[in-house]
């Protein structure tokens, strides 16, 4: 398979693929996505006498060929065979082998796990994941991930107590809140909840631990671009006709999603847009990203706690009843298109997005889909390397777990990278891009 990929780094200007030996996207096809599947396949034949139990006696015969289906997955990724189209009848079934066909034309050849783009590569993978459960009848439903996202929820709970007490405090003071401060430091949460996803961690454990807001003081030299200000003059914009909408592309369930909560509340709270529309995943997708079930499971979990948790979790029981908390879960999010092709691909999507106040793109993936996963120098801007993707006003709040980061100062890059060789692919380090119509975006020096 290696016989096929370059000894070199990925060049400037070219999409992230395996095909380059020394890249993150060769270490992800090579070493951490078989270590996936193994997980999966280790955690269905641990687990078959229950599911079994809950899913009925015949689901046994079912998880055997789940299992052969994400074995002979493995087999065609470490082979670089080329990528299949799919079979099960799911709505966006077209749209993916539209997508494989499409590709091959274009190239001569089928798409390999070794030569192409590592953002379609990726989310072929998690998008097979789903075909060897659709492809069963009474597994049909089954989230391989469940487990691992609600462990990470109930590890983090005693830093989502503090953040949650804090949150619930801060609204039940009276007189107008300091509304600058506040929206930081909710934002900054936030950011840092990213640092929190299971797939970077092979699937371990990474509950938040720490005491969150003591930690996010201390985090602030490891933002590398902060357009929080721009944000800010955005959110402050009074905008007719209501409701204002603002949007909020989920990334990871468990402690990121309660922090993305809590800063969707204070939206609210501050009376700076009306109505929130939350968007997760409609299929389990790269281990720990929300899905409809992981967020009211999340609810759910806060209705038996008690304290300041349990407040929280009827006024944003409210919201949603109100219809001023909304939760989707389009298809585009799980397909392989980037950003820049949403106007094309989704247009519905495109278009209810230009009506947005925000858009507030939560974590990693979704920062490599906004700027295409290119190798773009450092000191690119965030708007050509948006290439058009602009229906309104959007931030991107993301710790940095792959090789892509343009919006640096020159020298920047360097100076970090001498700080820290693996800079780019830890989660330690982040950026709050901001794209709006009126600026460009200013370098403030390192
Ligand atoms: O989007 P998230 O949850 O912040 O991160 C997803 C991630 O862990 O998966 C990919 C690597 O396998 C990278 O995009 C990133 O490192
Ligand atoms: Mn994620």
């Amino acid at each position: 398979m290696a016989n096929d990929c370059i000894d070199a780094i990925t060049p400037w200007n070219e999409p992230l693929s395996a095909k380059y030996i020394r890249s993150f996207a060769y270490h992800t096809v090579r070493n951490r996505l078989p270590v996936t599947l193994t997980q999966v396949i280790d955690h269905l034949s641990r687990n078959k006498e229950d599911i079994a139990q809950s899913h009925g006696e015949a689901a046994r015969e079912e998880i055997k060929d789940v299992i052969a289906h994400l074995s002979k997955l493995k087999n065609e990724m470490q082979t670089n065979k080329p990528l299949e189209p799919f079979h099960a009848n799911e709505a966006d079934k077209q749209v993916w082998n539209d997508f494989l066909e499409n590709s091959s034309i274009a190239l001569g050849r089928p798409l390999l796990w070794f030569a192409d783009v590592w953002l379609y590569i990726e989310c072929y993978l998690y998008r097979r994941i789903r075909e060897a459960f659709a492809l069963t009848k009474l597994l049909n439903d089954y989230d391989p991930f469940r487990v691992q996202k609600e462990d990470a929820f109930t590890g983090s709970l005693n830093a989502i107590s503090v953040v949650g007490s804090h949150l619930f405090n801060l609204c039940s003071l009276e007189g107008p809140l300091d509304a600058q401060k506040y929206l930081m430091q909710f934002m900054k949460l936030s950011l840092w909840g990213n640092r929190c996803d299971l797939s970077i961690s092979g699937g371990k454990d990474i509950a938040q631990v720490n005491d969150p807001l003591e930690m996010i003081s201390q985090l602030d030299n490891l933002i590398l671009v902060n357009d929080l200000p721009k944000v800010l003059d955005v959110l402050r914009q009074e905008i007719s006709p209501r409701p204002v909408v603002i949007d909020i592309i989920f990334d990871n369930a468990g402690y990121e999603l309660f922090t993305d909560l809590c800063l969707a509340h204070l939206l609210m709270k501050l009376k700076l847009t009306d109505i929130i529309r939350f968007h997760g995943k409609k299929v389990p997708w790269f281990i720990s990203d929300v899905m409809k079930h992981d967020f009211n499971w999340l609810m759910n979990e806060l209705s038996k706690q008690t304290g300041p948790l349990q407040e929280l979790h009827k006024e944003w029981s409210n919201f949603l009843s109100r219809g001023q908390w909304v939760m989707h879960d389009e298809f585009f999010w799980t397909s392989p298109y980037s950003y820049d092709c949403m106007e094309k691909t989704d247009q519905a999507l495109y278009n209810s997005f230009k009506d947005s106040k925000l858009l507030i793109f939560k974590g990693d993936l979704n920062y490599r889909k906004l700027v295409g996963d290119m190798n773009w120098p450092h000191t690119e801007d965030f708007t050509t390397a948006l290439r058009g993707f602009t229906p309104a006003p959007l931030v991107s709040l993301r710790t940095i777990k792959a090789d892509v980061v343009v919006g640096l100062c020159p020298g920047q890059a360097e100076e970090v990278a001498k700080a820290d060789e693996d800079w780019l692919l830890t989660g330690k380090y982040a950026v709050i891009s901001c794209f709006t119509a009126n600026k460009r975006n200013v370098c403030k020096g390192v």
